[in-house]
């Protein structure tokens, strides 16, 4: 559905020249919910700013549903962009507007009784019928995006980007917001790109993630092999914000006297790093080489059908060193933070 091919974007030019943007290719296929991560100044907004031609790439092509855009002309662009909605992190509505007008604003030369059936649609798809005469500032900021995406469906568009579009909300507000996108995208099928530097917005909703880093997409993959195994030092920073495995290092810096072992102990950090890993995999463990495991962290969920995520724990017993080898033949990685 999307497609972009070695593109760039320098703002400006020669020594200061800002490169935005650094040969970013990426394949978004129709009906996925694709993620792009990264810090303040990775390049996101630019990058996907590209993707509708709000920024015209300085260097590669840009394709979207079958059209390579880059090669339109500005005036066929108008037409274009109606297959590609946008969400914002601030909403971007009219304040002197009603829901209903906000809504009905890119439905411009449509009859007044088509804009209305369509209007009441959308609000009721987004979970607001009761608020077509109500102003943005008398609405939540959850409402005022569900307003925005009801206003960004209302062309009929192939493709939603949202640009940080749960970054003003609250955790809650956020997977509700989430949770609806989720809904809108299994019931029309339309392909979602989600701009964030939030690794839980990826976990939570998105099938595929594209790492940025300095303008450059450095990972990319399912979100369960790059939660699973990242492969860049920024990659593992985001995650490091969803769970708390990496803490104990911390605990271990500062000398805590839980991570202190006694004789024979081990303590390990286990991930799981394959779909087919079992959950009752801890029990077993204890059961067949009668180890004693002590738990200090855990963060699981699942992810994909999978559990996803690990624990720190000591393990003690004379068979430890052999329960952790059985571990890593059951698609777990286990490493050795420490030996007692
Ligand atoms: N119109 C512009 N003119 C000049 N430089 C720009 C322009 N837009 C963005 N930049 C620069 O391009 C780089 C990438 O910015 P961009 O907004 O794409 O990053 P981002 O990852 O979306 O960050 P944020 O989440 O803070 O918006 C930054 O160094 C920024 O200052």
């Amino acid at each position: 559905m999307i497609k972009l091919v070695h593109v760039s974007k320098t703002f400006g030019d020669g020594e200061t020249g800002v490169h935005a943007v650094r040969d970013v290719s990426l394949e978004i296929a129709p009906g996925e919910i694709f993620g792009i991560i990264g810090y303040s100044g990775a390049g996101k907004s630019t990058l996907v700013r590209c993707i509708n031609l709000l920024e015209r790439p300085t260097d590669g092509t840009v394709t979207v549903d079958g059209q390579e855009l880059t090669r339109m002309p500005e005036r066929d662009l108008r037409a274009v962009r109606k297959k590609i909605g946008m969400i914002f992190q601030h909403f971007n509505l009219m304040p002197s507007r009603t829901v209903a007008q906000n809504v009905a604003f890119p439905l411009k030369g449509v009859d007044k009784a088509e804009t209305d059936r369509k209007v009441k649609e959308l609000l009721e798809l987004v979970g607001l019928p009761d608020k077509a005469d109500a102003y943005p500032s008398q609405l939540s900021g959850g409402q005022k995006q569900r307003v925005a995406i009801a206003r960004a469906l209302a062309s009929g568009p192939k493709v939603l980007l949202c640009d940080e579009a749960t970054s003003a909300l609250d955790p809650q507000t956020t997977r509700s917001i989430l949770r609806l996108i989720q809904d809108i995208n299994q019931k029309t099928g339309i392909t979602v790109v989600i701009i964030t530097h939030e690794m839980a917005v990826v976990k939570d909703i998105c099938r595929r993630v594209a790492v940025m880093d300095g303008g450059r997409v450095v990972e990319e993959g399912d979100v369960f092999s790059i939660f699973s195994s990242p492969r860049e030092a920024v990659t593992r920073s985001f995650i490091s914000t969803t769970s708390n495995l990496s803490k104990v290092e911390e605990l271990m810096e500062a000398g805590s006297p839980i991570v202190d072992l006694s004789p024979g102990q081990l303590l390990v950090r286990m991930t799981y790093i394959q779909k087919s890993a079992s959950e009752a995999i801890i029990s077993d463990l204890s059961r067949r080489f009668g180890v004693d495991i002590n738990i200090i962290y855990s963060n699981l969920e699942v992810i994909e059908d999978a559990p996803l995520g690990g624990l720190v724990a000591v393990l003690g017993g004379d068979r430890a060193q052999e329960a952790l080898e059985y571990w890593t033949s059951k698609n777990v990685r286990a490493e050795v933070l420490k030996r007692g």
